[in-house]
């Protein structure tokens, strides 16, 4: 948990708002007027009662209750135009945060996914962001008000009464000291209470996304359990909270009152002796009110502003993770229908905080060659993968596409020479149509179709509600396993890239549709280099060359009949598969 300073963020809000600096000023300038229009009221109302009221003049009286009147007009036009600007510019700085974190958080690679919890993430961009368009939108703007409505008041004072300003004077350190040993409070625990927040969001997205599993385990109970725990838990931190808010505004208020009390006290007593007329000290008293209440309404922006700290802690730590996957400069240009060679060069990788699983592996695959993976579940075929498309770099060693190293690449270059059909099929809410489009946003309709029928996708696409434009729903769960697959192998097909990786492609077909598939990879296969990982023996005995992998070390190579013979780990899966 990083710390970051008050000042910190106050800095970061005027970062982003600095591109609005127009309605940044327009938003003061309202302000301003209305506070002067509140201020000169005060004077209005000395008028009135010293040359209307006790002088009893009704004509003065009368333009006096016309002045007020025009004040208050402007004052709350004014007032409309702050509360407009500053909201506006609240809603617009929370919007910017979310679309500057979704950005920053597109470059992360997977090892921070890792250590993360999407329903986290997800609360760090609806509450603290929600925190924080009050926070600008609502606070700052209650705090410049009052600030300026304070020095305003006090200078107001001054000018009605020297002798009793300074009593005024004399009791501010008093309400500064409240406000020192408790806002550093607020702020622990508003930090605290948005990472509860955070916590329930996690267990809420885990729990639905899961309902299956936990309904299928009558686990409802426990679940419901757990999370009442959890919101009890966030209760109680948000009690504290409370509790320390409540105590800053409650001193302040009540040390303020004291203050004015006292003052008018003396006031009235030099209205006794005739050292104060009764109106200078009805606009004395107007004005220590209002300088008053602006220091309660401080008292409280400052709690929300410590809230507001406490929720951009949070995002700021997301904004300051490094991508600590650095692109290289180098574009790759491959020559169409010339795939590239690829080497895996002596590397050695563990995963962060893990053993090694790779030590000094080396293995290469000839331009064009289908390369299949076979082994034992954990052996780490889906981590050479990962390796390739860059979601975590080597130790040691280099894996190269062609001649070049990977490291020194444009990733998006090398990603986009890439083709992946990975073991779970992804399939995201949208349509048909959209999800095979995703291999390649600029194809047409046309060229979806004929991806989808290469993949034997179209004819259950065709059956489905709106074909084409069915919305599969949540993580495409109206579709089977394996028509996610197909939906999955069309959109690699239509990405159409020199470099295909095929992750299990077809461990959840029928035999039937297995084959057909595999008539459609055998042809996506031409002229692409090919790596494909099956556990299924049957569907890689016609690839060039077959690589038996165990524990991170690569045990064999050769073709089906070769290993057969010579390899007795292979020999031991294809007798396993009934393939001898
Ligand atoms: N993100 C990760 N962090 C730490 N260890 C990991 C991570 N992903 C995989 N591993 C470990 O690395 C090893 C290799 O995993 P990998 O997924 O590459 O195996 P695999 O051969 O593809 O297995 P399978 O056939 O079951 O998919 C496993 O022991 C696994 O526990």
């Amino acid at each position: 948990m990083t710390e970051v300073s008050t000042k910190h963020v106050l800095f970061w809000f005027a970062s982003l708002l600095k591109q609005y600096r127009w309605r940044v000023a327009g938003a003061v300038v309202a302000l301003l007027v209305a506070s002067s229009a509140w201020l000169v009221l005060g004077q209005g109302i000395r008028y009135a009662i010293d040359k209307g009221f006790v002088a009893d003049n009704s004509d003065v009286l009368n333009q006096a209750v016309i002045a007020v009147l025009v004040i208050c007009t402007v004052a709350s036009f004014a007032t409309y135009c702050r509360f407009y600007l500053m909201t506006w510019l609240g809603e617009r700085i929370s919007a910017d945060i979310r679309v500057q974190v979704f950005r920053h958080l597109m470059t992360l690679p997977p090892s921070f996914f890792a250590k993360i919890r999407t329903g986290e993430v997800i609360s760090r961009f609806t509450s603290d962001t929600a925190v924080l368009q009050t926070v600008i939108g609502m606070s700052l703007s209650m705090a410049l008000r009052s600030s300026i409505t304070f020095t305003g008041a006090l200078l107001l004072m001054l000018i009605t009464s020297p002798m009793l300003t300074f009593c005024v004077l004399l009791a501010v350190p008093a309400v500064l000291v409240p406000i020192r040993l408790l806002a550093p409070q607020v702020r622990i625990y508003a930090r605290r209470s948005q990472d509860k927040i955070a916590d329930l969001g996690a267990h809420i997205d885990q729990s639905l996304h899961e309902i299956m599993t936990v309904q299928a385990f009558n686990a409802q109970a426990e679940e419901s359990n757990q999370f009442t725990r959890s919101v009890e838990d966030a209760m109680s931190t948000a009690k504290m909270r409370v509790h320390y808010r409540s105590l800053l505004i409650g001193f302040i208020m009540l040390l303020s009152l004291t203050a004015i009390i006292i003052i008018a006290w003396i006031g009235a007593r030099q209205v006794f002796s005739g050292d104060m007329t009764g109106g200078e000290l009805s606009a004395f008293l107007f004005y220590a009110v209002m300088a008053g209440g602006s220091i309660a309404t401080i008292s409280e922006v400052i709690g929300e502003v410590q809230r507001g700290v406490g929720a951009s802690e949070r995002l700021l730590e997301l904004l300051a993770t490094p991508a600590t996957i650095q692109s290289g400069d180098v574009p790759l240009v491959l020559t169409k229908g010339h795939p590239p060679a690829i080497t895996f060069d002596n590397i050695t990788f563990a995963y962060p905080g893990s053993c090694p699983l790779f030590h000094q592996l080396s293995l290469t695959i000839r331009a064009g060659e289908k390369v299949a993976l076979v082994g034992a579940s954990g052996a780490g075929k889906t981590t050479l993968f990962q390796l390739m498309l860059r979601f975590y770099d080597v130790q040691q060693g280099q894996i190269r596409i062609g001649t070049q190293p990977i490291s020194s690449l444009k990733l998006e270059a090398l990603r986009a020479h890439i083709a992946i059909v990975t073991q779970e099929p992804v399939v995201f809410a949208t349509t048909v149509m959209e999800n095979i489009r995703y291999g390649n946003i600029h194809a047409s309709d046309d060229a979806v179709l004929k991806a989808a029928k290469a993949a034997f996708a179209h004819e259950f696409i065709d059956r489905l509600d709106n074909g084409y434009h069915t919305e599969l729903g949540e993580r495409g769960v109206r579709l089977s396993g394996g028509q996610k697959q197909r939906i999955a192998i069309a959109r690699a097909i239509l990405a159409d890239r020199p470099v295909l990786l095929l992750d299990e492609a077809t461990s959840a077909l029928d035999a039937m549709s297995e084959r057909m598939v595999q008539q459609a990879l055998n042809t996506l296969m031409e002229g692409r280099t090919t790596i494909v990982i099956a556990h299924r023996l049957a569907t890689v005995q016609h690839a060039d060359r077959i690589v038996v992998m165990d524990k991170g070390t690569i045990v064999a190579t050769g073709s089906h009949e070769v290993l057969l013979k010579n390899d007795t780990l292979y020999r031991e899966y294809a007798e396993l598969q009934l393939l001898t």
